[in-house]
């Protein structure tokens, strides 16, 4: 089984390429994010670590977390952004580890796990490559805008707690241009395909 990070930018398109994988070559697909949300269920210990780290008032009315309540929290203060990777990280890893053992049982051939921050946690330690998925932040910027109705300040806030377009490019194996259409995007991703 081959083990493929996808990484890039908020508002890259990973997730699009993401499904184009599954859909297009029957790959196994996991999102950290994904993972990372269901170790903040109510009752789990990050969840506690998170309550213990912000109080209550990153909670909702149900008592569950109350993610836009803490995004505004992490994204306008690093310090706190770090503390909350320290809680979340290790664990995400280890779930994601646990699932590629899982997946190489079952004689699955591509498993491609996707996130903002492969290359801060050091994901290459577990994939046998990395792609980025490259577009630029203006362009970033407008999809966010249209599809999720970021403001540009929201959009920003995050876009500069994560790694540069240079480090991604320097420290990536391969690189995916997703600035033009989805159509131009998926033609690179099919050629990378046919070499492996
Ligand atoms: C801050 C939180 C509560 C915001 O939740 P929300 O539902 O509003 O957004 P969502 O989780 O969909 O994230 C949106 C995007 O923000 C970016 N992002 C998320 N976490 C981080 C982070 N720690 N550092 C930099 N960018 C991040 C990613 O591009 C992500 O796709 C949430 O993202 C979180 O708990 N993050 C910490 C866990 C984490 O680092 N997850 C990423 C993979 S390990
Ligand atoms: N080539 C493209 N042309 C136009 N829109 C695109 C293109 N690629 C992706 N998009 C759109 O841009 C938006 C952001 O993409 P997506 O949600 O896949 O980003 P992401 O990298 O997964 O973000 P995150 O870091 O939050 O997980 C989505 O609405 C997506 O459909």
């Amino acid at each position: 089984m081959m083990v493929i990070g996808i990484t890039g930018g908020i508002g890259s398109g990973k997730s699009d390429v993401l499904e184009y994988l599954h859909d297009q070559y029957g790959a196994t697909i996991v999102k950290a994010d994904e993972v990372a949300k269901k170790l903040q269920k109510k009752g789990t210990d990050q969840f506690q670590q998170i309550v213990e780290l912000f109080g209550a008032d990153v909670l909702d009315g149900r008592g569950a977390l109350d993610r836009k309540k803490l995004s505004q929290i992490v994204f306008s203060n690093n310090d706190k952004l770090l503390k909350l990777n320290q809680i979340m990280h290790p664990g995400v890893k280890t779930e994601v580890k646990r699932m590629i053992e899982k997946e190489e049982k079952k004689g699955t051939n591509f498993f491609f796990i996707e996130a903002a921050l492969l290359l801060e946690d050091h994901y290459e330690e577990i994939c046998e490559e990395i792609w980025y998925i490259y577009v630029e932040d203006d362009i970033r910027m407008q999809r966010l805008k249209y599809a999720r109705g970021y403001s540009s300040e929201k959009a920003m806030s995050i876009m500069k707690n994560q790694e540069s377009k240079d480090a991604f490019f320097k420290n990536c194996d391969r690189v995916i241009d997703n600035n033009s259409t989805f159509l131009e995007t998926t033609e690179q991703v099919d050629d990378i395909m046919k070499t492996l």
